[in-house]
């Protein structure tokens, strides 16, 4: 109420001062012009269909019957973290202090430009409807997992038709928490969902859909002698351009580093951002892998124990699929962060764990990691179980590609046979050992994943969190 007030005083003041922006508007001119730079960006960009989708049809092979579809999802657009939004605000300060006329790609600061945070209690936060800089933005968190809701009906909608009460199941980030919200309302009216908010705090132990935030033992800094030697002069190169095109700016390669995640989340607050311009498509290419050997060696199969701390959540997968013919439930949704997600396709084998990166150069052959192809924000990955006549098969779609597991895909649509599949699985997780690992027993004495199986007399309402 108070923000609309403000709002409309702001906009009457702007029109007695004669400013409305006559002609030129950015977001006409630029929203929808900037997708191209999107898969460079780690993932903290907006949502984008996985874009090596093999030609294979999603579609449900022909006679062949769902029995069991599982999804986990991240949560979708959002603003910059805390410790993000310090790192930016920090740019932001050298930037705006500038007393001189700017040139080249910095250009767009001479005119209104206004800063994307303008509200602290935004960070951590979705992007939505009500906090979006630009109305004409699409890529709000909100939009996403509303549009997920209808691309889930039109393409599954036959396995809740009779069954419209089920529980959809939430770690207990508030981000998270309110993209499966969002969700519902997407779903729309017919459904009765309840929405089961598991704890993500470390006390939660093995009863997570965040294992991450119940690990302990996990270290950043485990691979950063392979991750040091990555060459970032590229950084550097941004820098002095920018210093040399406005004299007296000292920015560093820190801040030319900032100004990646600065392009990403002003593309989810407002739908465009000038930032994103400034960058070389060479220097995103040196971006987005260095993104890429960061995951792959902190949450990917680069870092030997990130299997153990996805089998936390795949052997809860494995055992809801076993039980597909006895649970009354057929569809299991749950949403969490991007990590956990790395975690689980780690262990599934989604993540190519034969070849591991090399910081040396960029890889252009054989790598066909890029951590924003898997977990864009809005990252949603479902487990598909189905019989064709007297055979039952397994298969993961990712962002909307079926993505075959390599050495199990002679199924129909290139899935695996179920016998297959759990043997396969079986090897997957043998020798990991999540509670070990993580030293949970450090931080909690929950040593089983039971959500899935009672949420129903538990009812899950855990306090939600910034994180
Ligand atoms: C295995 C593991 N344990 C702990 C961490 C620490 N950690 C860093 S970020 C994060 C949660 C995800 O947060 P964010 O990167 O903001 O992802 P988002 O919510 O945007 O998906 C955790 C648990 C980790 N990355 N990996």
């Amino acid at each position: 109420m108070f923000k609309s007030i403000v709002c409309s005083v702001l906009a009457a003041s702007l029109v007695n001062a004669g400013t409305i922006p006559l002609g030129k508007l950015a977001d006409i001119a630029k929203i929808g012009t900037q997708e191209d730079v999107i898969p460079y960006l780690g993932g903290a960009g907006p949502y984008f269909s996985f874009p090596g989708d093999y030609g294979i049809s999603r579609d449900l092979p022909e006679g062949c019957e769902m029995k069991q579809l599982q999804m986990v999802g991240r949560h979708g657009e959002r603003y910059p973290t805390y410790s993000k939004a310090k790192t930016i605000k920090k740019t932001w300060y050298k930037l705006s202090n500038y007393t001189r006329q700017f040139n080249g790609s910095l250009t767009f600061l001479n005119d209104d430009y206004e800063f994307f945070i303008t509200d602290d209690n935004d960070l951590e936060m979705e992007t939505t409807f009500a906090n979006t800089d630009d109305v004409l933005n699409p890529y709000t968190g909100e939009m996403d997992a509303k549009r997920h809701a209808r691309e889930f009906l039109q393409q599954y909608g036959y396995m809740v038709e009779n069954k419209t009460s089920f529980p959809i199941f939430a770690a207990s980030s508030e981000r998270v928490h309110d993209t499966a919200q969002y969700f519902i309302d997407g779903l729309g009216d017919s459904f009765n969902i309840s929405l089961q908010t598991v704890s993500e705090a470390m006390s939660a132990g093995a009863n997570t859909l965040s294992a991450g935030n119940a690990c302990p033992g996990w270290d950043e800094d485990a691979n950063d002698d392979i991750l040091d030697e990555y060459d970032t002069t590229y950084l550097n190169d941004i820098a002095n351009r920018l210093n040399k095109e406005n004299k007296g700016l000292n920015l560093t390669s820190d801040d030319a580093n900032t100004l990646f995640a600065w392009c990403a989340y002003e593309l989810n607050a407002r739908g465009y951002s000038d930032v994103c311009d400034i960058f070389t498509k060479d220097e995103l290419v040196r971006y987005s892998y260095g993104q890429d050997l960061t995951s792959f060696y902190q949450d990917g199969p680069g870092y030997d124990m990130i299997k153990s701390v996805g089998a936390n959540l795949f052997n809860a997968t494995l055992k809801l699929l076993k039980q597909s013919e006895t649970e009354d439930l057929k569809v299991w949704l749950s949403f969490t962060h991007d990590t956990d997600i790395l975690n689980y396709l780690t262990t599934i084998g989604i993540i190519d764990d034969k070849n591991n990166l090399t910081a040396e150069y960029v890889p252009f052959m054989g790598n066909t990691f890029h951590k924003s192809w898997y977990v864009p924000q809005g990252a949603r990955v479902y487990t598909e179980k189905f019989q064709c006549t007297n055979d039952t098969y397994v298969r993961y779609v990712v962002n909307d590609a079926v993505v075959p597991l390599e050495t199990c895909s002679t199924g129909p649509g290139f899935s695996c046979e179920i016998n297959d599949f759990y043997d396969y699985a079986e090897k997957r997780v043998a020798g990991t050992d999540f509670l070990k690992v993580c030293n949970v027993s450090s931080v909690s004495n929950v040593t089983e994943l039971t959500f899935y199986w009672d949420w129903n007399t538990t009812h899950y309402n855990a306090t939600l969190l910034k994180q």
